[in-house]
């Protein structure tokens, strides 16, 4: 019966307004597919865009090569970039080898890992330009020395990307205070490196520049989000690199690459002028470090870093120098060690080779004493997550806007991207049988006001200060643990579901090849 009725009205109803009706829905959609299709043209613009940049600068860095081996050919690449870091800078200050023969010598061997590895971003062709000033760095800790920077550590005149198409065609203004320090040590920055799209993510791949592969094993990742610099340096192609972390981005691609990274604590380094996707986030802080093939290019690294020129600078980096005595020391310690924290199990190779470093350790004279972290269910889910996307993942999500979602990120977004009323709920239902997703979907939902944004940063601080409590309760003057690895394979990272700020490293045991 209603059926008949409403059959009866639209044929009531007059043919004009009908098909002003079917011509407006029409036209709508016209206009939607329309915008829809403009925007997609713009994005594969801006792909394009980035991408025939970099490859150009690709192109010129092989022709500089090239052109400076037919100038010099019998310059020795291969023993060049086999030399360790302290080596490499002995014969740079003895004289024994050119600024310009090492910068060419890595760039030879950078364009070769980047072929088989996808990890450069950009070639830095001012590089060979400021060889034409390098002896004013004579006295430089880094004289003549090539390095890498993370796509996100700001270069004049080029793009900060992080992965996202919002940040393509914005050029830093300026070199940020890492890059100027490092250069007025007399380091040459040559090559920018890969990272995930939006930096909150293991793996490292990204619609801009696409997916990087782990150095030792094509299958697998070389970790994020300083994966470039991961598989660059893990590949041979570059001596140091500088890379930033927030909640494993220089630890997990040091470990997937059989590298060594260290994150000072943050603002140790000064970040001006680093680009990041969620600028302002106060709970979690990033920071700055390096990453090399041993642990003296980093301790090298930091001395080069620490200096006047970064506390004038940056006059909110306290001006504490490298402390010598210390590294140099052969104190005996006491470890505190956790091998397992009660929320991720480590791998049997890593459990091997904490075990064989713990036992190595001791041989060494050095004590152990047990440290579980405190309530660290509750650190991952109300201090990091909710903190790090305390804002629901808003900001995170803008900068995502207008492009593709990288299919390495995808399993991350779809929950960022549920309505906050579904994530309460889907967190409510799975409570019983899933507690960890259940609290991370809560977490996820943010703050929601400043009280309570305040309230998340007080929880924070206390946390802070009861994980060093138990710290100094042990006396412990370190901490051992066993890292994340090996490598994942590809986009696996997204699937995965540190706020106190001690200086973690990481280093390399053995190379954890897996198949
Ligand atoms: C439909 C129901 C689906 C239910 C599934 C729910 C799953 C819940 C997922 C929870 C995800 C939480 C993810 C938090 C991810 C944080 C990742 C942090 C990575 C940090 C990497 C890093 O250090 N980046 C450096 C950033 S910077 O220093 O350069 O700024």
């Amino acid at each position: 019966m209603e059926r008949t009725n409403t059959e009866f009205s639209l044929s009531e109803m007059d043919p004009t307004f009908m098909s002003v009706l079917a011509a407006t829905a029409c036209g709508g959609a016209a206009l939607v597919l329309f915008m829809r299709y403009c925007n997609r043209q713009r994005m594969k613009v801006k792909i394009r865009k980035a991408r025939s940049r970099r490859d150009a600068s690709v192109q010129q860095a092989e022709q500089a090569v090239q052109q400076f081996s037919t100038t010099k050919p019998d310059a020795e690449n291969a023993r060049i970039v086999s030399l360790s870091l302290t080596e490499l800078t002995k014969r740079l200050q003895e004289g024994s080898l050119s600024p310009e023969e090492a910068l060419h010598a890595y760039m030879e061997k950078a364009l070769e890992v980047n072929k088989r590895l996808n990890c450069a971003t950009d070639i830095l062709l001012e590089s060979r330009e400021q060889l034409s000033n390098i002896e004013n760095c004579r006295d430089g800790l880094l004289y003549g020395v090539p390095i890498s920077i993370k796509d996100n550590v700001g270069y004049k005149g080029h793009d900060s990307t992080c992965g996202v198409l919002c940040k393509v065609d914005e050029p830093a203004e300026e070199d940020c205070v890492v890059v100027t320090v490092l250069k007025r040590q007399g380091a040459i920055p040559f090559i920018k490196t890969n990272i995930p799209q939006g930096l909150l993510n293991y793996d490292c791949s990204n619609p801009l520049f696409g997916q990087s592969l782990n150095p030792h094993n094509l299958q697998k990742t070389p970790g994020g989000s300083s994966g470039g610099e991961g598989a660059l340096i893990g590949g041979g192609g570059s001596i140091l690199g500088i890379g930033t972390d927030i909640g494993g981005s220089i630890r997990i691609p040091s470990s997937f690459c059989g590298i060594c990274g260290f994150k000072p604590t943050s603002n140790r380094i000064s970040l001006r002028g680093l680009s990041s996707c969620c600028r302002g986030q106060k709970s979690v802080l990033s920071a700055v470090g390096p990453m090399a093939r041993d642990v003296d290019s980093l301790a090298l690294c930091m001395k080069a870093l620490l200096c006047e020129d970064m506390f004038a600078l940056d006059p909110t980096v306290p001006p504490m120098p490298f402390d010598d005595k210390a590294y140099l020391s052969t104190k005996r310690l006491r470890i505190g060690y956790c091998e397992n924290d009660g929320y991720l199990m480590p791998s049997p190779s890593m459990s091997r080779a904490f075990r064989e470093t713990r036992e190595l350790l001791e041989k060494a004279g050095h004590t152990f004493v047990p440290f579980t972290p405190p309530r660290i269910a509750y650190a991952m889910h109300e201090l990091i997550v909710k903190g790090l996307l305390a804002d629901g993942a808003e900001t995170l999500l803008s900068n995502l806007k207008g492009g593709p979602v990288d299919p390495c990120l995808m399993a991350q977004i779809i929950p960022y991207r549920l309505p906050h009323w579904l994530k309460k709920t889907l967190s409510v239902i799975l409570r019983p049988i899933l507690p960890r997703i259940s609290a991370s979907l809560s977490a996820l939902c943010g703050v929601s006001s400043v009280p309570d944004l305040w309230r998340q940063h007080a929880s924070v601080e206390d946390y802070t200060h009861e994980f060093i409590s138990e710290w100094q309760r042990l006396k412990m003057d370190v901490l051992l643990c066993p890292m994340l690895g090996p490598a994942f394979n590809l986009n696996y990272c997204g699937k995965l579901t540190c706020t106190v700020h001690p200086p973690p490293s990481t280093v390399p045991v053995d190379l954890f090849l897996s198949v």
